[in-house]
């Protein structure tokens, strides 16, 4: 009867025997410290991170955020500090480099570098805030191009959460500034608008010489645009503007295009349409984040028509633009409620008239081969300082009338005619000697290609 009661007893008393065996109970006690410390290293993160949620305020920015290269702009300026700890805390010893390159036709490279701070933590005091910053690569999260997510965490005390506002004010201030007399050119990297090099000098219209009222007519027309956006929305019309410059290379539609962003205080984000790669998707995607005031530049328009043949006949658009994709990119639902966009083309005659319908091409313009009223203004635009009674210029005129330059086309034969560029390319190797610009003239006839034997 009373066996269960000793069994019971003495289980009771095996436990109080470990207990009281000094090699278990150091070991008890040792699994218990490790529990309590395990236990009050959970509740002290909890507390700190209870902390921090009351305490502290964060900035998450994307690297696809437009703010993203202006925060980084922003962290990069120098604030010099004067108090001891801020000296110290705020010293960034981690930096990463942008490099920006460009050529000058005829010259060197030109390359700038911008010192970012790098990947990891830094501190940086701003008016009499700290704030942490933490650049971040995220190599297990990638972003539609394939690229890591990236992401800037800016933080501070609770207390200091205004002066958000105005980081960001003041590095959206910095960024305009920084681009300030400048037309920032964008092309596509991967699904990406990335500046092509340095922001450009903006480029003044004078410098781009075209046939007398063109420029004007264009110019205008894009004022008139820009100046009647509620006149659109009032009509829910998309709030849309295109235009078609073709004509035969060199004669100035891609400078004209600049020195017009320029004058509209706009930027250029160009893609090449017959560009291995550039898909009807590409396109497509990239239009809908179309980088702020930017003229889209679609060059070689004439690719899309010469692919919709390609592929009418086997089916495969060979990776590049169809001519369904460019509608859809000019008016379809990815065409984005705004925008001004500008084709480029040097064989019209390959285009399909569909493409000639109010949003899509609402203006098309014939930039063509040099004429006597050009040649006469560029003549002033690089020798008027010299040639103060413009006989030199009539002398220069008259050779190109007499190499039949602007003679009337004559059935039968095929006319001459010369390019802007070549004209600017005479002046440019001639600098300063008008002499030498009319005795090479000849040299602007486009060479007839030497017959095979
Ligand atoms: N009408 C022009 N006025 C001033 N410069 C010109 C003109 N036409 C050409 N140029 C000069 O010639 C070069 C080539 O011009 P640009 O690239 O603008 O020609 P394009 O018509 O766009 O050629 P493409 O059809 O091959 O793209 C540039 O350096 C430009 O400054």
């Amino acid at each position: 009867m009373s066996e269960p009661a000793a069994s019971a007893a003495g289980s009771l008393l095996d436990v109080n025997g470990l207990l009281e065996n000094p090699v278990f109970a150091g070991g008890f006690g040792l699994a218990s410290l490790g529990a309590a410390l395990a236990f009050a290293r959970r509740g002290a993160l909890a507390s700190a991170g209870l902390i921090r949620r009351r305490l502290l305020v964060n900035v998450e920015i994307s690297r696809q955020d437009p703010a993203y290269p202006w925060i980084l702009a922003w962290l990069s300026e120098p604030r010099p500090q004067t108090s001891f700890l801020a000296k110290r805390l705020t010293r960034i010893n981690k930096l990463s480099v942008t490099t920006a390159t460009s050529t000058t036709p005829n010259g060197p490279t030109q390359a700038s570098f911008f010192l970012q701070p790098g990947y990891g933590r830094h501190i940086v005091k701003y008016k009499h805030a700290y704030i942490a910053v933490n650049r971040e690569k995220q190599s297990t999260a990638k972003t539609n191009t394939g690229e890591p997510h990236e992401t800037l965490e800016l933080t501070t005390l609770y207390a200091h959460r205004h002066i958000f506002e105005d980081v960001f004010t003041e590095a959206r201030g910095l960024a305009l500034r920084a681009n300030e007399g400048k037309t920032v050119v964008y092309s596509v990297r991967n699904f990406d608008w990335v500046p092509l090099g340095i922001p450009r000098r903006k480029r003044p219209l004078a410098s781009v010489v075209l046939d007398k009222g063109v420029k004007e007519d264009i110019v205008n027309d894009a004022r008139d645009f820009l100046a009647r956006r509620q006149w659109y929305v009032d009509r829910g019309i998309p709030y849309r503007r295109g235009y078609l410059l073709y004509g035969p290379p060199g004669s100035g539609k891609s400078s004209f295009i600049q020195a017009l962003a320029g004058e509209l205080d706009y930027s250029v984000a160009m893609i090449n349409l017959s560009e291995i790669g550039v898909t009807d998707d590409k396109l497509a995607f990239l239009l809908t984040k179309l980088p702020e005031r930017s003229i889209v530049l679609l060059e070689d328009a004439d690719s899309a028509f010469v692919n919709r043949r390609r592929r009418d006949a086997d089916g495969y658009s060979g990776g590049t633009v169809t001519f369904s994709g460019l509608l859809n990119a000019l008016d379809g639902l990815s065409a984005g409620e705004e925008r001004i966009a500008f084709l480029t083309t040097n064989h019209i005659e390959l285009l399909d008239p569909a493409l000639i319908r109010p949003g899509r091409v609402d203006m098309m313009v014939r930039i063509g081969e040099a004429t006597r009223y050009q040649a006469a203004q560029m003549w002033d635009r690089f020798y008027g300082d010299v040639d103060h009674d413009g006989v030199n210029r009539e002398r220069f005129l008259a050779r190109l009338d007499e190499l039949g330059l602007f003679r009337d086309v004559v059935e039968g034969a095929n006319p001459i005619r010369t390019s802007t560029a070549a004209i600017q390319g005479l002046f440019l190797f001639n600098k300063n000697d008008m002499e030498g610009a009319i005795n090479m003239a000849e040299g602007l006839i486009p060479q007839k290609l030497e017959a095979e034997p």
